[in-house]
């Protein structure tokens, strides 16, 4: 099967290229940049004599008569467009941006920019596969979840599906490195500000946040609106949400481990720990994995849930391998049974 990048030169992009290279079924048919048309291993040389394809300009035409699948790693506005004009010739497409996730006033209030048509939007499938797999198997167009989104809410799931909590009582306290935020330089994530420091940003203003409460929605309609609050680490990969709920009966943390091991047994990707053990990001750093632990205390009555993932795979380049699999028949895990890196 076929694959083409768009946005090949961003952290998302290169990412995708590292996981489809090794994968057995997709072939990397071309690559796209809007930049020159260069070896990527110039722009990016750790791929020198790994990957010798040119970056070539974005033909819609063209890269629809050669490809199954087209991965869109390009920007929430360009994203959107770019993805009409494939949906329309009957080409797989998984968006990494925010263009298809959601509904045209959200995405306008939060994104503050100009929404995709509805008939677009309305063939997206949401790509988080644990809890959207058989729509996605029967769909041409993927929203790839965000980063932020996914861990949050793989991490909520199984006590929000269950009416186990206080629909109003979610907080959710997010860490990000610093790749999160793409390649392009910006003062935040610049070594002399990001080194050494913790910041917080975009408090209550954060554009996962509609995301994240349009899903747990979906799963609970008495879910009230979370406080969700993203800090930058100084680290290049990884995501790390604390999430703090009241739970409405007191449960123990063994119960409540039993019920996230028996709903999440048959997802490969996810890893929930034992009691008393609690996942960090390099234990799921360069893989697809999210790792979840968790802690009942019967003192405040509160459920404390740690998740981790690797923000460019699970977050990003690996999901959208996962829904690709899923969308053309194959093994989930196909290309992607990567073990973590460590240290
Ligand atoms: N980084 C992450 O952890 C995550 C990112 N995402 C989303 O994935 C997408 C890619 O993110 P990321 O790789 O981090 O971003 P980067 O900024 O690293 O890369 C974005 C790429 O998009 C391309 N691009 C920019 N403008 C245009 C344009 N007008 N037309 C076509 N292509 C363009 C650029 O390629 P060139 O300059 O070569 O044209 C650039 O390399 C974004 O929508 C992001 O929000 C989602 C989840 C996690
Ligand atoms: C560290 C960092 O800056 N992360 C970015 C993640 C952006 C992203 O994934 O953008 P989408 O809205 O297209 O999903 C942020 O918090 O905005």
């Amino acid at each position: 099967m076929k694959v083409s990048i768009i946005g090949t030169t961003g952290y998302g992009g290169v990412e995708l290229l590292r996981i489809l290279h090794q994968h057995p079924t997709f072939k990397i048919q071309s690559i796209h940049s809007t930049k020159d048309e260069i070896p990527i291993w110039e722009e990016y040389p750790h791929l020198y004599r790994l990957f010798d394809k040119k970056l070539e300009p974005i033909d819609a035409e063209q890269i629809a008569n050669q490809s199954d699948i087209v991965f869109l790693a390009t920007p929430s506005g360009i994203s959107g467009q770019l993805a009409s004009e494939f949906v329309n010739k009957n080409i797989k497409v998984i968006d990494l941006s925010g263009d298809l996730r959601l509904p045209a006033k959200d995405y306008e209030t939060w994104y503050k920019q100009e929404p995709v048509h509805e008939s677009l939007k309305s063939q997206a499938a949401y790509g988080l596969p644990e809890w959207n797999r058989e729509t996605i198997k029967n769909s041409n167009l993927i929203a790839n979840p965000g980063c932020f989104p996914t861990a949050s809410l793989l991490s909520l799931a199984p006590v929000v599906m269950s009416d186990l909590i206080d629909p109003a009582s979610i907080i959710i306290d997010a860490k990000s490195g610093v790749s999160g935020a793409g390649k392009s330089l910006s003062r935040n994530t610049s070594l002399s500000e990001a080194n050494e420091n913790f910041k917080v940003y975009k408090v209550n203003e954060h554009q996962h946040t509609p995301e994240i409460e349009q899903q747990l929605l979906q799963w609970n309609s008495d879910v009230q609106p979370v406080t969700f609050t993203t800090h930058l680490l100084p680290i290049t990969r990884g995501i790390m949400t604390t999430t703090y709920v009241r739970l409405k009966e007191e449960h123990s943390t063994s119960q409540l481990l039993e019920l996230y091991r028996e709903i999440y047994h048959q997802q490969p990707f996810i890893r929930i720990r034992p009691e008393n053990t609690f996942p960090s990001i390099k234990e799921v750093a360069g893989s697809n994995y999210c790792d979840i632990g968790l802690h009942a205390d019967s003192r405040t009555g509160r459920l404390t849930i740690i998740s981790v993932i690797d923000n460019l795979m699970k977050g990003a380049a690996g999901q959208a391998v996962q829904n690709a699999n899923i969308m053309s028949g194959l093994e989930e895990t196909t290309g992607l049974d990567f073990v973590p890196m460590f240290p």
